[in-house]
């Protein structure tokens, strides 16, 4: 396997339709004007932009047997690891308003049962052989018990220690008990961990900070159109959004993952990373789906993001 080889798991994909209207009307029929149907997920997504980007990248995870054709030829240029179980994958629908606001209707899909987690630990620990980065993105589908699933991210950490981790709900608070190398927890998501309402930037960066000092090397908060701030060992940045275009939000948090992973497995400072990562997620921001379909967008993307040190 070649150097920098990166694994992502996405143990509940889905398909993203994505589309827009003027307003959603609660309790009427809605006229959608449909944007794309794509593979998609939290891990696809972060895979879909270090692809584009050009580092070599395998996807896993659970995939339905029953709508699984086609959903590989959405994830080209990418090696796919999946373990097939009944059923179907998930389709999730995203849609943007004349506001600019995106609603996200999250589906369930699968169910996994004992014998799909038995077959599937074992396969997801083969495939971390030589893997130089993993990471473990989004929800679990219904079956998985959160105590297998913490064991499982234990024994994901021990063998592969680069891990990045991004989730919600229960799986997030059980995830960054296993103290994974990289975390971007969105603001809300922060919040949960906190376990109270971080009003002020001041109160963000606290939390941010405390997370840091359990034990997680990177902090990534990401704070919609107002940007991002990362603490780390020696201090911490502070990274605003450029004003852009909103076609839709769906996998700004994913491509800023990506975009930090690229950053730091790269070799590239911490301002660069994070400017970059920013640059990544506004361009997500501004297109139906997630992927960079023209690296000449990002220079001058990134020369819009404003940084500050924190202190
Ligand atoms: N409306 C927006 N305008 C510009 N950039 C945005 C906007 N929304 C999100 N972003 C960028 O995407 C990043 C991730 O977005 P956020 O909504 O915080 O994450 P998540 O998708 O995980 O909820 C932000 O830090 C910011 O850089
Ligand atoms: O697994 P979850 O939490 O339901 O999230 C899955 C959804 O999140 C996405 O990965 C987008 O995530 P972000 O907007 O947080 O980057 C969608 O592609 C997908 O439908």
């Amino acid at each position: 396997m070649k150097k920098n080889h990166i694994l992502t798991f996405t143990l509940n994909p889905a398909y993203d339709l994505m589309g827009s209207c003027k307003k959603i009307e609660y309790g009427e029929v809605n006229r959608i004007q449909t944007h794309g149907l794509y593979a998609a997920g939290k891990g696809i997504n972060v895979a879909k932009v270090l692809r584009d980007l050009g580092m070599p990248v395998t996807v896993s995870g659970f995939l339905g047997e029953e709508n699984k054709e086609g959903f590989s030829s959405k994830i080209l240029g990418m090696s796919a690891q999946f373990h097939t179980v009944p059923g179907r994958t998930r389709i999730n629908m995203k849609l943007t308003d004349a506001e600019n606001i995106s609603t996200d209707f999250n589906f369930s899909g699968f169910e996994i049962n004992s014998k799909n987690w038995e077959d599937f630990y074992s396969h997801s620990m083969n495939i971390l052989n030589n893997v130089n980065l993993v990471v473990v993105s989004g929800s679990l589908p219904i079956g998985i018990d959160i105590h297998d699933f913490s064991l499982w991210i234990k024994a994901v950490k021990e063998k592969c220690p680069r891990l990045v981790f991004d989730s919600s709900g229960e799986a997030l608070k059980i995830g960054l008990k296993v103290l994974p190398w990289l975390v971007k927890p969105n603001l809300s998501e922060l919040k949960i961990w906190a376990g109270v309402d971080l009003s002020h930037f001041s109160d963000v960066v606290a939390a941010a900070k405390k997370l840091h000092q359990e034990g997680i090397e990177h902090v990534i908060v990401s704070l919609g159109d107002q940007g991002a701030i990362w603490i780390y060992k020696d201090g911490g940045y502070f990274a605003s959004a450029p004003a852009c275009k909103v076609v839709s939000t769906v996998g700004a948090g994913d491509s800023m993952v990506a975009g930090l992973i690229y950053g730091l497995l790269t070799g590239k400072t911490y301002a660069h990373s994070l400017r970059l990562a920013t640059a990544i997620s506004c361009i997500t921001v501004s297109q139906s789906g997630v992927g960079i379909d023209d690296i000449d967008k990002l220079d001058a993307m990134m020369a819009r993001v404003n940084l500050q040190p924190l202190s």
